[in-house]
């Protein structure tokens, strides 16, 4: 089914396309927003490149769109921006809006194992798979983008998503970049909640399969010299502060799995809010755009 348009914003000489979908996947109507740069819509050019943005918890497709700044750099340097959900809405499982941190707001970008969630919490299918596939086939939208290339980023909770899907489906995206990103959700009070609703308190191996600091050090992963990996950290940062982010622990992995191309970055004095997402998103858009070929 393609896109409903629900609304459109000038935003940065290019417009943002507020979308519905019905998912097959998350089996609820998703919403998302899409960033279209000028020379995606004069009619001499060829199609863009794309960058998807996972974006934190509690969010929906319109905190980043309207505070993050992606629109400003993506403007000038012709990528367009797809912003998804961060969960489905609406179906009614038990305890899907009992806490901001687990259920609606809260999908994890992972498919869970466990009932009910397993029906409809499939966000890891639904980003990797449905989603890019409803874009690249629309009628009106799919025509504006190369979808040979993509890159992905994201925020916190979206941070740990983007460099999951990254590391999970190698060569699928050209580069990652992750702002204040959870980096080992299994040692961590948010992913242990999260992982022990989805994928069950018991079941360790299934959340090392989806843990950004387990994967790093796979197979496929380890000696890898041209990692494509950027991350930036508040040192403000509460969340960091109290232990739910582990940037650390990540870098170690990495070291030990021998990987290189990965930037780890402590940015002095910046906190966990879009204040901070904003002061770096044109660096995050530039390392896309540079490893999409635009730069
Ligand atoms: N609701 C939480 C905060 C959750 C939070 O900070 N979410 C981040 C992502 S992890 C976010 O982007 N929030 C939305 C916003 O700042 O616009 C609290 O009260 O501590």
């Amino acid at each position: 089914m393609p896109f409903e348009t629900k609304a459109t914003i000038t935003s940065f000489g290019g417009k943002l396309f507020k979308l519905s979908h019905p998912s097959s996947t998350t089996t609820t109507p998703m919403a998302v927003n899409l960033y279209l740069p000028p020379s995606a819509l004069s009619s001499s050019t060829t199609p863009v490149p794309l960058l998807i943005y996972l974006s934190g918890l509690t969010c929906t497709p319109e905190n980043c769109s309207e505070k993050g700044f992606f629109q400003h750099r993506a403007s000038q340097l012709g990528l367009a921006i797809l912003y998804p959900d961060t969960s489905p809405r609406g179906l009614n499982y038990p305890g899907e809006t009992d806490s901001w941190d687990f259920g609606a707001g809260a999908g994890f970008y992972i498919n869970a194992t466990q009932s009910p969630w397993n029906v409809g919490y499939k966000m890891q299918d639904y980003i990797t798979h449905e989603l890019p596939q409803v874009l690249f086939s629309d009628p009106e939208y799919g025509k504006y983008i190369d979808s040979s290339r993509v890159s992905i980023t994201g925020h916190s909770m979206g941070g740990h998503g983007a460099l999951t899907l990254y590391l999970k489906n190698k060569g699928t995206y050209k580069s990652v970049s992750a702002f204040a990103p959870i980096c080992n959700p299994s040692n961590c009070p948010w992913g242990q909640k999260a992982f022990s609703g989805y994928l069950g308190a018991d079941n360790k191996e299934e959340w090392k399969k989806n843990d950004a600091t387990e994967l790093i050090k796979s197979q496929e992963w380890k000696g890898e010299k041209d990692a494509r990996i950027l991350v930036d950290v508040g040192t403000a940062d509460g969340f960091y502060e109290k232990g739910q982010l582990l940037p650390e622990k990540f870098e170690e992995a990495v070291k030990e799995a021998g990987v290189g191309g990965v930037k780890v970055r402590y940015q002095e004095g910046y906190d966990h809010s879009y204040y901070f997402m904003a002061s770096f998103a044109d660096e995050h858009v530039e390392w896309a755009a540079k490893n999409l070929g635009l730069l």
